[in-house]
């Protein structure tokens, strides 16, 4: 069960290897027990380890029936496991990936202890309970089939919700997709030359062809790094639509997943407008000004995870479009989906190469699977065809490669240039080598920016003769500048501005490299070089960045937004947030829902923001075994707009670009 354990979680603190050799285990765990520890049953000794939560063992009993202490079952055994595999925000247990013969992934560390407790064995399972001998065993089970509490898909077990989840965006995408839209081929060519003129320095205008696939299907996926023109080729489709359907106008609705993403949608939706000179003024006064959350969208029903619009409420909307993709989870893309009406449209934008939603699922990448940058997508002949037609005159430069299995494939564009980032520029070619594991690019880079060629980009290998002081004393010099503004009485906007042009970001909470240590260590040299002033009997005080840790409905306040302290005009301090649509709103700290300092936030939280300059700290290499991937490091990059500031152990940024996450998931599978 590799890929379960691999995810950041519960086995955190673990660092020595796993034990595969059980027969070795019986000798260690025999050894063990002729020394002091005491020898207790697996369960017990999960529970007192924290490697199994009590309410999840209740669960396990509630849902299989085993009520009394010492009578678990094997079902009992796998509910807990598809509850540890939730945890870490899979949508199910792969069953083909349990290792049956160490399913909790215990260590050599928890045999072999001179003090404590150790287990009594290995697995709870005996020797013939294969993965096939489990599928049958649960195909046989009350517990387990439609209307059941778990469900059976393929080789994958699930909680009852999440497989319904699933199963409805499954459905719901393929429906969308399968609608037959009645669009004039002509005109779409016509107005794709118009906004999509000839381009000799490219051989396929991919956002050209992104356009035509979204114009042509009910339900598309845009994908692209940073600064391969997702907002530009959206706004110009917008444009294509319209036009398109110019006796009746679109209800055009614009949504990310925080409010953060939202304000950027917002603006770089209005950047692209403006830009765009070739939209025609009736045309581009019918594209939204501006995007809102998908909760403000959907309407929050307070102390509920239900929204206002749903099946039996839809949204009043032609086409959607979700912004950050990648950032939403399953069973909030399903809500959203089911609230869709029947002829609306859908729109997913995002980069499927960064993190996953912090909750459970992965839609956005289970949908780009099998996307390799260079090649083409694998569209069938008859899609090439269409494209070929549209986009370039009959001239068959998509060509179909082998057909794919999956039955959304038509509907995926892959944005493949980069607009933003030329070959000048080491950002654009970090996050390549990141992204693709390539460590020729990553010397190129390496070299070009110790050169100067790339001076957007600074690597700091020199982890260990070069304190981290430096690092927290250039976080404090830039902090500096947004803190002299409120000493100045600037107008809030312009605070939040300058605080937004810097940030620090960190892999891990704990440990000197991580948020908790930093924010602390920053707080202190600004309070040393007088910018701050914290008084140890109070929480907050003015200048202190605060992140917002937990949704709350009422105030409208949601997980990831950022707020400054500062002194009203009444000289009471306030904590300021701008909103999604530029508006200053102000909170008395005392109401403020859970929120923490935000000098430094981890890579996580800064998911779906930007900054000008983005410096990143990774941990230690003894830190670095587990929740370092590729995934985080390339979303770390990817924040950056003008400068990037790495700190890290050489070694980790190797095996971060060597470790690829993905999670659990039967969505793809339910699509082919
Ligand atoms: N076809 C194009 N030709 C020239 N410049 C372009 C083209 N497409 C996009 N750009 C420019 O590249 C920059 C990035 O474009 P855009 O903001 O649309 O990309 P994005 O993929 O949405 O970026 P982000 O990484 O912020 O999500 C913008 O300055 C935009 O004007």
């Amino acid at each position: 069960m590799s890929d379960l354990n691999q995810q950041p979680g519960l086995f955190d603190d673990v660092d020595d290897a796993p034990i595969y050799e059980s027969s070795l285990l019986n000798e260690q765990a025999a050894d063990s027990v002729t020394q002091t520890p005491k020898v207790v049953p697996l369960l017990s000794y999960l529970t007192e380890q924290h490697r199994v939560r009590v309410v999840d063992v209740k669960l396990a009993e509630l849902l299989s029936g085993n009520n009394t202490e010492h009578d678990h079952d094997e079902l009992f055994y796998i509910i807990l496991m598809l509850c540890l595999s939730q945890q870490s925000q899979h949508s199910c247990l792969t069953l083909t990936e349990v290792d049956w013969t160490n399913p909790f992934n215990l260590r050599q560390s928890d045999f072999t202890k001179l003090e404590g407790t150790v287990p009594d064995t290995l697995t709870p399972f005996s020797d013939d309970f294969t993965t096939e001998a489990a599928i049958n065993y649960l195909h046989a089970h009350h517990s387990v089939g439609d209307h059941k509490p778990l469900q059976l898909f393929n080789q994958r077990l699930y909680f009852s919700r999440l497989a319904g989840y699933e199963q409805t965006l499954a459905q719901r995408l393929l429906a969308m997709s399968e609608r037959q839209l009645n669009i004039d081929d002509a005109v779409l060519t016509e107005l794709l030359t118009r906004y999509f003129p000839d381009n000799p320095t490219l051989d396929i205008d991919w956002q050209k062809v992104a356009c035509a696939i979204a114009a042509t299907k009910g339900f598309s996926v845009i994908t692209g790094g940073p600064g391969t023109g997702k907002t530009t080729t959206v706004t110009k489709l917008l444009a294509i639509l319209q036009s398109l359907y110019q006796a009746a106008p679109l209800s055009i609705k614009l949504v990310a997943p925080t409010g953060k993403a939202a304000a950027r949608l917002t603006e770089s939706i209005l950047g692209a407008k403006n830009k765009l000179t070739e939209i025609p003024a009736d045309i581009n006064a019918l594209i939204p000004q501006s995007a809102q959350t998908i909760h403000r969208l959907l309407g929050v029903k307070p102390f509920t995870n239900k929204f206002r619009h749903d099946k039996s409420n839809p949204l009043h909307v032609d086409v959607l479009i979700i912004d950050e993709a990648s950032m939403v989870n399953l069973s909030l893309m399903a809500k959203l989906i089911e609230a869709l009406p029947a002829h609306a449209r859908l729109i997913l934008l995002g980069d499927k190469d960064q993190l996953a939603s912090v909750d459970t699922g992965s839609v956005m990448s289970d949908l780009c699977q099998g996307l390799v940058l260079g090649q083409t997508p694998q569209y069938s002949k008859a899609r090439c065809e269409q494209l070929n037609k549209v986009c370039f005159n009959g001239a068959a430069k998509l060509k179909a490669q082998t057909q794919s299995e999956f039955k959304l494939a038509d509907c995926i564009a892959f944005l493949q240039h980069s607009y933003r980032f030329d070959a000048k520029s080491g950002i654009g070619q970090l996050a390549l080598a990141v992204n693709t594991n390539d460590r020729g690019i990553l010397n190129y880079v390496e070299q070009h920016s110790t050169q100067g060629h790339f001076s957007d980009v600074i690597l700091d290998y020199d982890f260990v003769s070069t304190p981290i002081e430096k690092l927290i004393n250039s976080a404090a010099s830039h902090y500096g500048d947004y803190l002299t503004l409120i000493a100045q009485g600037a107008s809030v906007a312009k605070v939040h501005e300058a605080f937004a042009r810097y940030q620090l970001l960190a892999a891990v909470r704990e440990g000197d490299y991580g948020v908790n240590s930093l924010n602390q260590r920053i707080e202190r040299v600004l309070q040393q070089q007088g910018l701050i002033s914290v008084n140890p009997n109070q929480r907050h005080y003015t200048g202190m960045p605060i992140m917002i840790s937990q949704n709350d409905y009422q105030l409208k306040l949601f997980n990831g937004d950022i707020g400054i302290l500062m002194p009203d005009d009444s000289g009471q301090l306030k904590a300021l947030f701008i909103d999604e649509q530029g508006n200053e709103r102000a909170f008395s700290p005392a109401r403020l829902p859970a929120h923490d300092k935000v000098y430094v936030m981890t890579i996580h939280k800064s998911q779906g923001s930007e900054f000008s300059y983005t410096a990143m700290v990774l941990p230690p290499l003894k830190q670095a075994s587990v929740g370092i991937n590729r995934q985080l490091v390339y979303t770390g990059i990817t924040r950056a707009k003008q400068t990037f500031e790495l700190v890290a152990d050489k070694k980790v940024l190797q095996l971060a670009m060597g470790k690829s996450v993905s999670r659990a998931s039967g969505l793809y599978e339910r699509l082919v």
